[in-house]
């Protein structure tokens, strides 16, 4: 008897991945199909097409499907032995939908085991290019939801989020508005991880309330669409959507199509697939009062909150692993590349110079304050490089070493202003995972776990929505026991412990967090008078 293991998937931006884990949560397999190098018929670029527009940006919805039958056919030849995948679960890049033309629920029901999937569906998509989360044409959408259902900050309070171009509900408007016969075609509409899933299912899978959280759509506290939400976008959505269900859901024994092509056990589960940051929230093993953050090309913090306060920067999602509470998004996009750049003007391009920088000054930088913004940032809305000595007073540059400190300073006091702003408490157990290139820089880490009074971690994290999406198909089938999956993934390696505060770091950085909170009001974008 072939021992039970369990599939993660990950339907991300450029590429599809698996994992296999086993009972002990070791990786058995793992692969990939990456959409531009494997898929060349499909003419994508990082997986997308960006327009000529510049701002809208979609993905062959057939792309996928085709990954997914060449992905299988790889663990076919590779000797693969699927009868013995107890449960699969997975993730989807967020925000991305999928319109399915009508009659297209009994094609895939009655798909035929002869043929892959790509062509039994290749008529079943009323939009052929589905629109992801790189997409930005939708402003116009977005102010006309506000402004149907209240104004930003009410969007927020029910829907976890204002108005963003990339949200599901504002891309499902401008689909109506500009092609009404096309979304009268379409009889379902799903998110990129509930079109996965309904792969699976042969079904039209639900979407889950992680994912669905970053819709615009969503009440996340009732976990309920919002009508007025819905009905500002578009007539008939609700039927399209179908009910949202709990992220941990066991939707149903996986279609027989995949026992007769590949020999999965008619008993293998299909757990209800969610967003990939909800998926690696769960890949990282969050607790509650945990904070990752991702230091790449953007910084991304995920945080693990019990009672969120929605802002008009960040999302507040439902929480992928425990109905009960929520994870916070929050998106820094002057992130590795700022901290290149003034490595490049400030340490001769050197991370040696620049760790030496950070060690030659003092934290808190005697007073010195700044906000390095390169290109327009999210968080918060705001352009351009400012400098502040210790009396609050402009300045236009500072010595190198002073640069290399207010430039990492300000990013993480950002983190943790903006965090604490949607409801965020730093807890004495709060544990801070690192992740991503500057996660293995320990001078920047130090003053990290400086800033937020609390100990960091570091992790591995490159697959953790897929790694994340097997954790969660095994929870799904003892979750209803109210296991929790902190207790189903105890096996799991343990993040590395890498720096602990500084004594005296708490009380150094309190008055300086309040000051650049200030001051930050001070540079956000004003159009009205953008030379600050
Ligand atoms: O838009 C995002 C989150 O809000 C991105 O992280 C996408 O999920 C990436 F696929």
């Amino acid at each position: 008897m072939a021992a039970p293991c369990y599939l993660g998937w990950d339907f991300s931006t450029q590429q599809l991945k698996v994992i296999a884990i086993d009972e002990q949560l070791r990786v058995i397999y793992e692969d990939n199909v990456h959409f531009d190098k494997d898929l060349p018929e499909f003419k994508t670029q990082g997986g997308v097409y960006i327009h000529s527009d510049r701002l809208t940006v979609t993905s062959p919805v057939l792309m996928w499907v085709k990954a997914l039958d060449m992905i299988l056919e790889k663990m076919k030849s590779s000797g693969f032995n699927f009868s013995q995948i107890r449960a699969l679960s997975g993730a989807g890049q967020q925000h991305g939908s999928v319109y399915w033309k009508k009659g297209s629920s009994q094609i895939l029901k009655n798909a035929s085991p002869e043929l892959p999937l790509h062509q039994s569906l290749k008529d079943c998509f009323s939009v052929s290019d589905s629109p992801i989360w790189m997409d930005s044409s939708t402003a116009s959408q977005c102010r006309e939801l506000e402004k149907a259902v209240g104004g930003a900050q009410h969007l927020a309070r029910v829907t976890g989020s204002r108005a963003y171009e990339r949200f599901t509900g504002n891309q499902i408007a401008k689909i109506y508005s500009q092609n009404p016969e096309v979304y009268k075609q379409t009889e379902r509409i799903s998110l990129v991880s509930s079109f996965a899933a309904s792969l699976f299912l042969g079904t039209y899978a639900p979407i889950d309330y992680s994912d669905g959280s970053g819709m615009n759509l969503l009440q996340i506290w009732e976990k309920a669409w919002s009508k007025s939400c819905l009905d500002a976008c578009a007539p008939g959505l609700e039927e399209r959507l179908g009910c949202p269900v709990p992220s941990h859901s066991v939707l149903g024994p996986i279609s027989p199509y995949y026992s007769q092509r590949y020999g999965f056990s008619p008993d293998c589960k299909v757990v209800a697939f969610t967003g990939d940051n909800p998926a690696s929230l769960a890949g990282m093993r969050l607790q509650e009062g945990d904070i990752a953050i991702s230091l790449g090309t953007s910084d991304t913090l995920f945080l693990w909150i019990q009672e969120p306060t929605p802002a008009l920067e960040g999302h507040i999602l439902c929480n992928p692993v425990d109905s009960q509470t929520y994870m916070a998004l929050l998106c820094f996009k002057n992130g590795s590349l700022m901290r290149e750049r003034i490595r490049d003007d400030c340490a001769s391009g050197s991370w040696d110079e620049f760790s030496k920088a950070l060690s030659s000054t003092v934290a808190g930088n005697s007073g010195n304050l700044g906000f390095y913004f390169d290109v327009m940032e999210i968080t918060p809305e705001a352009v351009g490089i400012h400098r502040f000595n210790r009396d609050n007073q402009k300045v236009s540059r500072f010595p190198k070493e002073v640069e290399i400190r207010a430039l990492i300073e300000g990013q993480f006091m950002a983190k943790r202003i903006h965090a604490e702003k949607l409801g965020y408490k730093v807890l004495p157990r709060t544990r801070i995972l690192a992740t991503g290139g500057a996660s293995h820089n320990k001078k920047i880490l130090q003053v990290l776990s400086d800033v937020f009074n609390a100990p960091v971690f570091t992790i591995d994290t490159a697959n953790s929505a897929c790694l994340g999406s097997a954790y969660r198909a095994i929870h799904g089938l003892v979750a209803e026991r109210n296991v929790s999956l902190a207790d189903v993934v105890k096996l799991a390696p343990e993040p590395r412990l890498a720096v602990t505060p500084t004594p005296g770091a708490e009380e150094l950085y309190c008055p300086l967090l309040k000051r650049y909170a200030e001051l930050e009001q001070k540079v956000i974008y004003n159009p009205a008078s953008s030379c600050l």
